[in-house]
């Protein structure tokens, strides 16, 4: 039975000392604990294996023992870590080297030997105690930056393992990265993994880059880097999601409610019931008081108290409804809290109105307490706090309620219910799951998200109020906009990422990332590539043979893809290839292609050979006699339903894509239409590819159409065309004695499962595929193809 072998910095349970000594394992909150913590609870074939967060030396063996015992009944296991390996593996090279850098601010990464040579040698104890532990056909999938050699270190151990990496963290560019002096060590460490896996596009691109820059290794258009011992490991972006409806059912549970009513009634939303405090009324005493004559603070001058002046503007008849601000973090620099407490600040001064109306309620929970920064930067949130609240609180309200606490997930569902508005304005995030769950914990209801650009979530809710974090003003604006957001138009937007939210979980995201791993594991190009004895057998094959088939692919299988459709035309170095192949009279060459009957006939009219267009509607048979070269006659696929009439549905569809991604565009054939984004940017593309995918398969079904995906295109065409029922009837009607497709995409799928038992198939590039061989790219199928020829030949000679 194959199993999932879980891999991380940290268990999913920690191990707390009761007062009498014994000990009990506290399920962890963390967001890798959230993520997979539910998929390993219900998949009893999986184990977890991480730092227990004890020091073994200072427990007595029994009790070393017992620990064990806790955490292997919950499918762990612990690694125990001395005091000096936490030093330098975990608050030295992770967190005080890794984190700076992969958070993009070199300035506070420190580079060590000691710890980066402490890191390897607890990333090689974790391979040890994981070793044992795997069996043929488990997948191991480890986690995060602090096990980035890791991958690397198991490969070495088991070649054919199928491992899997996820970074939970951005990935910088590849100018900071190769500040890190054992940079190129990372990146291979990384590369033992079939899979490694991003949040982003950017993140994995910056990856990408990386690799190029620092070791010369391409990756291709579909993530590929194909390495040394012959492994390929796929490089992919795979946004984490939550537990949506979690969050959305803690947030109306009656503690949240409770804390909500609360917050609102503490900021003066909620009058009249059990939560209007003394606070409430001394506010609108105050209120009250100044707009009277003699107000208490009337005989000062503007311009010896200002902040008075504009106290007083504040109570005394601003239009504004009572609104709250929330934000939820760690007290890590890369959280941007003191940049954020000045906007906030600039806000309250430009927007004075919204004094005494407007309370943010700021929790950030201190972590690294003993690290330098992290005291500084407590020390100067503490002051800015106090600065502010300093200088516009008014004697019933302040402007901000500052919690440091930790607090478990139903409370802190009752503050995201109750803020109007999240302020999540990170300077640097791998996704950003408070931005998620804030939404989540407004399902159905108003509340505005301004949100970070530099963080993942960005990428994913593009209808939040997008900011740089570090522009102040432009903060200050957003915020504003937020604040004045109407219901109606708050809602508008957050339905949208809503949905996405709903669907895209914690989840899928770990299926997913499964899934791909299964995926590139299974077809790992090593696996079938076309072996020399392979190639002998085919040789000798089509040498004897009376009568051959080629069944060939045209973009990405002949020629390479380009940038542009009309950029793959063919040169004529690979038209004279394919004249040289199919003149041998034993050969019948067809070219299967989803393009335009018009571009084949174009492209390839005058050569012997026959053409299948638009994935086999279209068909055009090479009579020698007849098409001496110009004229051909096609055919095409009867009980179409009307192109015209269908295509009056689906191009306003697609226009409106095209309309919202730049550079995207429509490529017209008779009986089909395909929407390009080869050349936008790849992120936006990803979210309206996505929109157009939804939006055409709720409607191509009833006009008995179909969506299909490739190589960065969306295409609609009839449902009852594949190139594998355009080529059944040639593999039925001739007496073949070699026969051989080749394809690089899921379209040539089709081909490949008509082709008899005794034929040759052959899939160009990776993915899954029920070809039993593989190609690299064009280039070899034209290489394979000039052995072919010239075997043709010299017989023929
Ligand atoms: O069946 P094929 O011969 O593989 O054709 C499939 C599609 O190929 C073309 O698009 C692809 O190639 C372009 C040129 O390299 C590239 O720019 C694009 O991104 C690819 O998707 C063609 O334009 C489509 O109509 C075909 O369906």
């Amino acid at each position: 039975m194959s199993r999932l072998i879980i891999v991380s910095n940290r268990l999913p349970f920690s191990m707390e000392e009761n007062e009498d000594k014994s000990f009990a394992l506290r399920q962890n909150v963390g967001g890798l604990a959230t993520a997979i913590g539910p998929y390993h609870k219900t998949h009893r074939d999986s184990i977890w294996v991480g730092w227990s967060g004890i020091d073994a030396s200072e427990h007595t063996k029994s009790e070393v023992e017992s620990i064990k015992k806790e955490f292997s009944d919950r499918r762990c296991v612990p690694i125990f870590l001395d005091e000096s390996e936490v030093k330098g593996y975990y608050a030295g090279f992770s967190n005080d080297t890794l984190w700076p850098l992969l958070h993009d601010f070199p300035h506070e990464a420190n580079f060590n030997e000691e710890t980066f040579n402490i890191y390897a040698d607890v990333n090689e104890k974790f391979a040890d105690m994981v070793a044992p532990l795997i069996h043929k056909g488990d997948t191991v999938w480890i986690q995060d930056y602090h096990l980035m050699l890791l991958p690397q270190m198991l490969r070495e151990r088991f070649p054919k393992a199928s491992i899997g990496w996820f970074l939970h963290v951005p990935f910088p560019s590849p100018e900071i990265f190769r500040s890190l002096p054992w940079s190129r060590e990372i990146l291979n460490g990384i590369l033992g993994a079939d899979l490694v896996g991003f949040h982003t596009v950017d993140y994995a691109n910056s990856f990408k880059a990386s690799v190029k820059l620092l070791l010369g290794k391409d990756v291709d258009e579909q993530g590929h880097v194909e390495l040394e011992d012959g492994r390929r490991s796929t490089v992919d972006a795979f946004p984490i999601g939550i537990d949506y409806n979690l969050y959305r059912r803690t947030s109306r549970s009656n503690l949240a409610t409770e804390m909500r009513r609360g917050i609102e009634a503490v900021c003066g939303k909620r009058t009249g019931q059990r939560y209007a405090t003394s606070l409430t009324a001394e506010s609108n005493a105050a209120t009250e008081a100044s707009t009277k004559e003699g107000a208490w603070w009337s005989h000062y001058s503007r311009e010896d108290l200002p902040e008075l002046t504009l106290a007083r503007f504040a109570a005394s008849g601003s239009p504004k409804p009572k609104k709250v601000i929330v934000s939820i973090d760690r007290l890590d620099y890369t959280k941007g809290i003191p940049e954020r407490l000045r906007a906030f600040e600039l806000m309250l001064g430009k927007y004075p109105e919204w004094i005494g109306h407007v309370t943010y309620y700021l929790l950030a929970t201190p972590s690294r307490e003993n690290v330098p920064t992290y005291k500084r930067l407590k020390e100067q949130v503490d002051q800015l706090v106090g600065q502010i609240n300093g200088k516009y609180s008014l004697l019933s309200w302040n402007p901000i309620h500052y919690i440091t606490r930790s607090l478990p997930i139903k409370p802190v569902c009752g503050i995201y219910a109750a803020g109007d508005v999240a302020l999540v304005t990170p300077l640097r995030d791998g996704m950003n799951l408070v931005a998620k769950e804030y939404l989540a914990c407004h399902d159905g209801r108003a509340g505005a998200l301004v949100l970070s650009d530099m963080c993942g979530a960005a990428r994913e809710l593009d209808q939040a109020f997008i900011v740089n974090p570090y522009d102040t003003s432009a903060v200050c604006e957003a915020l504003h906009d937020a604040l004045e957001i109407s219901n109606e138009d708050s809602r508008r937007r957050n339905i949208a990422m809503q949905a996405r939210l709903k669907f895209r979980t914690a989840a899928t995201w770990c299926t997913g990332f499964l899934a791909s791993l299964a995926q590139v594991a299974s077809t790992s190009l090593a696996d079938k590539r076309l072996r020399m004895d392979q190639r002998n057998t085919m040789m000798e094959q089509w040498d004897k043979a009376g009568s051959r088939l080629l069944l060939l692919d045209y973009d990405g299988t002949l020629t390479p893809l380009v940038r542009t459709p009309d950029r793959a035309r063919p040169t004529q170095g690979l038209r004279s290839l394919i004249r040289r192949v199919a003149s041998d009279p034993a050969v019948t060459l067809y070219i299967v292609s989803g393009r335009s009957h018009e571009t084949m006939g174009a492209w390839f009219g005058d050569l012997p050979v026959g053409l299948i267009a638009e994935h086999g509607v279209w068909r055009s048979g090479y009579d020698s006699k007849a098409d001496s070269g110009t004229g051909r006659k096609w055919t095409r696929l009867e009980g179409l339903p009307d192109a015209a009439e269908w295509k009056k549905r689906i191009e306003p569809i697609m226009r409106e894509s095209v309309d919202s991604l730049e550079k995207s565009f429509i490529e017209q054939k008779d009986d089909a239409m395909a929407w390009h984004y080869r050349l936008s940017d790849q992120r936006k593309a990803n979210v309206e590819r996505m929109r157009l995918l939804e939006k055409l398969r709720a409607i191509t079904g009833k006009l008995g159409l179909m969506v299909m995906e490739n190589a960065k295109v969306v295409e609609v065409c009839p449902v009852a065309v594949s190139k594998g029922q355009a080529v059944a009837p040639i593999l039925e009607s001739g007496d073949y004695d070699f026969m051989l497709a080749a394809g690089d995409d899921s379209t040539d799928e089709t081909m490949f499962a008509v082709m008899p038992e005794n034929s040759w198939s052959i899939k160009v590039g990776a993915g899954i595929t029920r070809a039993q061989s593989r190609l690299l790219n064009a280039a070899s199928v034209q290489r394979l193809l000039g052995y072919l020829a010239a075997e043709s030949e010299a017989t023929r000679a």
